[in-house]
């Protein structure tokens, strides 16, 4: 596999993955200011949040206020993470219309994020993504330290695989696999893409990689040459993880549509509206924007003032 795809779909991760380990802790309301601006810039699914225990992940917390103050728009799904029944229920009372588990391919990473083995997460999940299908909810899959550990170090691909096929199995319709440290180089992305595609569509795989080490748009790009089409992001760079010390946000959404349009990839996505709203928040929470792209321009800017 060596073309392009034609199209992408980006999954806006920013206001849960990137909120979520932000040290601002955001009101309701601003959190859905930011999903509505997300939204007006053509972005069509966008995580609202999760429903995870706010002892653990504070800056959740009001996830279903949130919900409750989006507007309803036809073709824009809002999903939130579920990480147990509770959160099942919690998500199924917002009239939540997706969800997402969460599970990873470390087992020291899977009892820091979620307090459990990666086997006892399966176990867990089963009960809610049957409950959340029956509902006619869509349910996602995650993986985390694809390709590497906090506390491991190297991911074996075959673990990676495992826990592939075992929420494939659960009814997920898509598996995104989540590089949550940002450790890894095109060569180890495009190796684990050639190993998950044995198992599970390139059609249902979507990749979601951090950019603490830089690599992450090169990883997008030799993960697209391998086939993948949907690809994760956060506005702005917003966020990192809260059980992987020194991780940085996400890629950044507007340097990923930047990218893809240089391509000819079509994204359905306003680069300038999608800007304007990493703008928005990076300045709700003061602190700079880790977009390369809006720094430009607003550099660009401000040498046109002068
Ligand atoms: C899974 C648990 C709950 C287990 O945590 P636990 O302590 O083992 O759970 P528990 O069942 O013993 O419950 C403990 C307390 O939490 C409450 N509780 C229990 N469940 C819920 C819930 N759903 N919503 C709200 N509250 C809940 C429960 O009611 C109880 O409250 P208490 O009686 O002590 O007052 C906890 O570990 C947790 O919430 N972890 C979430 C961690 C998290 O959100 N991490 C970030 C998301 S993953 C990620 O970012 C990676 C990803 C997806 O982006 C991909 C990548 O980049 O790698």
């Amino acid at each position: 596999m060596s073309e392009l795809p034609k199209t992408v779909r980006l999954v806006e991760v920013g206001p849960r993955d990137g909120l979520q380990n932000e040290s601002a802790h955001l009101p309701a309301a601003m959190r859905a200011d930011l999903i509505v601006r997300l939204a007006d810039a053509g972005l069509t699914h966008i995580e609202a949040g999760a429903f995870v225990s706010p002892r653990w992940v504070p800056q959740m917390a009001a996830t279903a206020e949130v919900m409750s103050l989006l507007p309803a728009r036809a073709g824009v799904s809002y999903p939130v993470l579920v990480p147990n029944e509770k959160g099942l229920d919690a998500a199924l009372e917002a009239g939540a219309g997706e969800i997402a588990v969460f599970a990873a391919a470390s087992q020291s990473f899977s009892q820091r994020n979620i307090n459990c083995s990666i086997e006892e997460s399966l176990e867990r999940f089963a009960p809610v993504t049957e409950r959340a299908l029956a509902e006619g909810l869509k349910v996602r899959g995650y993986i985390s330290c694809v390709l590497g550990c906090p506390y491991e170090g190297e991911i074996d691909a075959e673990a990676v695989a495992w826990v592939a096929r075992e929420l494939r199995g659960l009814g997920c319709y898509e598996i995104s696999l989540g590089d949550t440290i940002g450790v890894g180089t095109p060569g180890q992305a495009r190796n684990l893409i050639r190993r998950l595609a044995r198992d599970v569509p390139l059609s249902e795989l979507a990749v979601h990689y951090h950019d603490t080490y830089g690599q992450a748009l090169a990883n997008i790009y030799a993960s697209l040459l391998e086939g993948v089409s949907v690809v994760d992001a956060s506005v702005a760079g917003l966020g990192g993880c809260p059980y992987a010390a020194g991780a940085s946000g996400n890629v950044a959404s507007e340097d990923v549509v930047y990218m893809l349009n240089g391509l000819g990839i079509r994204t359905g996505v306003d680069l300038d509206r999608l800007v304007a709203a990493g703008n928005f928040i990076s300045e709700q929470i003061r602190r700079p924007s880790r977009s390369r792209v809006a720094l430009a321009r607003s550099g660009a800017k401000a040498s046109e003032v002068a």
